[in-house]
């Protein structure tokens, strides 16, 4: 199956890409975390209130790669076992960019198994969020196309940044079909209707406009996201756990049924479109031409 890439529509993507990694940064008071080295994410825990933040951090654009992936199922890992961590809130730490989707350097000329690898750690990760026992907040600092509109996707509430930033699944605009449970996740927020716009047009909305159509909860200031997200896990964390969480699991438990049932059927269709000449080519131009192009939002 061929891709046609669209590079009029999305900014530059370049084949070199330093790995910036970070330490894990842990709250003084989250003694029994050990700090892992060159972890992509910082993670705190404030005891007090029990509410963790897992903070990308894979600079310049925090694009999905196979050690992001990791690193974040290794965090969620860590505070779910934690008995006190109650809510987390998923954010960037880097202002103006969320997440840009996934790393396209894992999809150009990739060997077999690290794309198998790396396509199986998006599910994971993905399974984990969306099934999260946490009550869970994204607080999405700036753009977030794609697989960045899916992970804000999977938390409980969405609050978003005012100013130019955008946020959708374009996969169609790359000539790329998003699987069915990025398909399933969007429309369970916005609804079938509007999901079967925005998928099949690979729509990326403004603040605005994801506030219209439910993508979003809240629009406010850059510099008011994280206490935004802080305020609303407040109201999260009054409801008792037990009946916030059984309510999510019967919310969400079809979907992630699916899911586990095409799991490995999603990976094989994946790999056949990923290992497939014509879309390595594809990618192979698209890739080479993406250079000062920009995306737009609706
Ligand atoms: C074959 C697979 C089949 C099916 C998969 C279907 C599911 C796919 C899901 C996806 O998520 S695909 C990825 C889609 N992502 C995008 O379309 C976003 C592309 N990026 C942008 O639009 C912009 O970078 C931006 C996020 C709006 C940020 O713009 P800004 O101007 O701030 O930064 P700049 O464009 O200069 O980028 C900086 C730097 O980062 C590189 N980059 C950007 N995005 C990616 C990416 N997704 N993967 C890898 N690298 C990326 C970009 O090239 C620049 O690199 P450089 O500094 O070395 O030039």
């Amino acid at each position: 199956m061929a891709l046609s890439f669209n590079p009029r529509l999305v900014r530059g993507v370049s084949r070199c890409h330093a790995i910036v990694t970070a330490k894990m940064a842990l709250a003084a008071s989250c003694r029994d975390f050990s700090a892992a080295e060159k972890s992509t994410v910082i993670v705190n825990l404030n005891d007090n209130t029990g509410v963790a933040t897992i903070q990308l951090n894979r600079p310049p654009v925090n694009s999905l790669n196979l050690q992001l992936l990791t690193d974040i199922k290794i965090a969620l890992d860590k505070l779910q076992m934690k008995k006190d961590c109650r809510g987390m809130i998923l954010t960037s730490s880097s202002p103006g960019i969320f997440c840009a989707g996934l790393d396209f350097m894992e999809m150009h000329n990739p060997q077999e198994g690290r794309a198998r690898e790396f396509w199986r750690s998006l599910q994971e990760v993905w399974k984990m969020l969306y099934g999260s026992r946490l009550a869970t907040i994204a607080a999405i600092n700036g753009h977030s196309p794609a697989g960045g509109c899916l992970l804000s996707l999977t938390c409980d509430y969405r609050v978003m940044a005012q100013g130019k930033f955008m946020i959708g699944l374009n996969e169609t605009l790359l000539g790329m079909v998003a699987p069915f449970w990025f398909q399933d996740t969007m429309t369970n927020t916005i609804g079938h209707r509007e999901a079967e716009k925005a998928l099949q047009l690979g729509l990326l909305y403004s603040g605005e406009n994801a506030l219209n159509v439910g993508l979003i909860d809240e629009l406010v200031p850059p510099e008011k996201v994280m206490q935004t997200a802080q305020v609303q896990m407040q109201t999260w964390l009054k409801i008792p756990d037990l009946a916030r969480r059984l309510t999510k699991e019967q919310m969400r438990g079809p979907t992630l049924q699916k899911f586990v049932q095409r799991q490995n059927e999603d990976v094989d269709q994946i790999m056949k479109f990923i290992m497939d000449s014509a879309t390595q080519r594809s990618l192979g131009i698209y890739l080479n031409t993406l250079k000062h192009k920009q995306l737009t939002s609706v």
